[in-house]
């Protein structure tokens, strides 16, 4: 078993390069798909494991996949299989996101239930609902779902209950095959959808409003391959924001897309953090003391639930009472119980945290719950007092390329060890002393 070790005390310095978004490029290579026509190019791809698992859901539904030197080829021409198993959902649940394209080639798709995860029970009945109001039959059982449509899926008017991401995209995917107009309402306004609508319109598609409540999708005959750069990470981007801020650092976080980032810009200028947009990227500026703030995760333009963690973790450097409000999923909390193995004065009530800082922050043997407290808990080892050991590392591995690599290139005293490897010696108080 791998594990991260952080000795907390250093302030960060310098510059990082963000990576693709996972988010983005999940969508988009199963997008691939749509194509029976020409091979697809997708630039900037990130190597993290989701990256590895859906490309390995695109080769078993026959599908050419190759990644190399951070791009993903895919030939998806021939004949598709139907059938995304569960050694693949169970691992990354956005394997879910080739059965619009699946259903809108074949006519036909089976893929595993997904099932529930860490941070909730993440049902995909407003993805089902998508495909059944273009004509398909959706049946659930022995662990799948199955949909399918005698002929083509037909245009149709979608009203989703909740913007929900993954639920907008699968629609689109399918609507863009569709014979018809789709129009999806009350559509999640993510950046991500804004990045797939590109994609599917340089294949051919026919996508328009991406980025507003509601997304109008012109059904096409074919779609070809395209090629496509992916946009920046913004949760990667706002994870090392939030490191520059928590060690009174100053970083340029290289790559950042300000206008991806408003609700944690304003929420970071809130809590006394200084951000300053530059041409390549944001400049964030840590102050000595942080303010309490109340924050509410909601879809985007909302504070994203994705760095609802991380925030935690800042705010509990901060001075007097916070509370943070999870609207998105119904259990996103698993990480309050790690972060009160550090000391932390944190209690959960209801869909809310109450913390009270500054934290007396202590390191602790923690272990990640999910991609986002894995990230978390590493930027609360960064200032706390002593050592911190972080496990459960192939949860970082989903959502950040070299985390600990990026941190210690910024000063951060951290290193990624095999259980039996560890080498690392304690250091006595007050050589840790963030003043010193
Ligand atoms: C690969 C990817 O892009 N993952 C992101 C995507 O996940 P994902 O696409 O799974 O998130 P959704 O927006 O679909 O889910 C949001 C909420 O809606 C609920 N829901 C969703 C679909 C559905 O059919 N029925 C239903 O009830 C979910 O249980 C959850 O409570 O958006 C989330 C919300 O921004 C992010 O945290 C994830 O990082
Ligand atoms: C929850 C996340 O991802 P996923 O939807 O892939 O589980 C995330 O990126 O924080």
């Amino acid at each position: 078993m791998e594990k991260i070790i952080v000795r907390g005390g250093k302030r960060l310095y310098g510059t990082v390069k963000v990576e693709g978004a996972k988010n983005a490029v999940l969508p988009v290579i199963a997008a691939t798909l749509l194509a029976s026509d020409g091979k697809s190019v997708i630039r900037d791809v990130p190597t993290l494991s989701d990256v590895y698992t859906i490309n390995e859901v695109l080769r078993n539904l026959n599908a050419e996949v190759h990644f190399d030197n951070n791009t993903v080829f895919v030939d998806a021409s021939r004949v598709l299989k139907e059938e995304a198993p569960f050694e693949y959902v169970r691992k990354m649940r956005a394997s879910v996101l080739v059965m619009g394209s699946l259903l809108a080639r074949n006519g036909r798709a089976r893929v595993a239930l997904p099932g529930g995860c860490a941070i909730g029970s993440r049902p995909i009945d407003q993805h089902l609902k998508g495909f059944e109001a273009m004509g398909a039959k959706v049946k659930v059982g022995n662990g799948f779902i199955e949909a399918e449509v005698n002929g083509r899926l037909q245009g149709a008017k979608v009203y989703l209950d909740f913007p929900s991401v993954g639920a907008t995209e699968n629609i689109m995917m399918a609507a863009s095959l569709a014979q018809g107009t789709t129009t999806i309402e009350n559509a999640a306004k993510e950046p991500e959808i804004v990045d797939l609508a590109n994609f599917l319109n340089k294949m051919g598609g026919r996508v328009k409003g991406a980025g507003t409540g509601t997304i109008r999708i012109e059904g096409v005959d074919v779609l070809f391959g395209a090629d496509h750069t992916i946009i920046p990470d913004r949760i990667e981007a706002g994870t090392f924001m939030v490191a520059a801020a928590i060690t009174g650092g100053n970083v340029l976080v290289q790559g950042a897309v300000p206008e991806h980032l408003s609700s944690l810009i304003a929420k970071m200028e809130e809590m006394g953090v200084t951000i300053i947009e530059e041409a390549d990227g944001v400049r964030v500026i840590g102050p000595e003391h942080l303010k309490a703030v109340d924050i509410k995760t909601m879809p985007h333009p909302g504070f994203p639930t994705d760095m609802q963690s991380q925030m935690m973790a800042l705010l509990l450097r901060a001075e007097g009472t916070s509370m943070i409000t999870e609207t998105v999923f119904e259990n996103r909390f698993m990480h309050v119980e790690e972060f009160r193995r550090m000391n932390a004065d944190i209690k959960i009530e209801g869909r809310s945290v109450i913390l009270t800082g500054p934290s007396d922050l202590q390191g602790a043997e923690v272990s990640a719950t999910d991609l986002r407290a894995a990230a978390a808990l590493i930027l609360t080892g960064l200032v706390a007092d002593g050592v911190t050991r972080v496990t459960e590392l192939k949860h970082l591995d989903r959502g950040y390329v070299n985390f600990h690599e990026k941190l210690a290139a910024l000063g951060a005293d951290i290193e990624r060890v095999k259980e039996a490897e560890e080498t690392f010696v304690e250091l006595p108080k007050y050589v840790t002393d963030l003043n010193a």
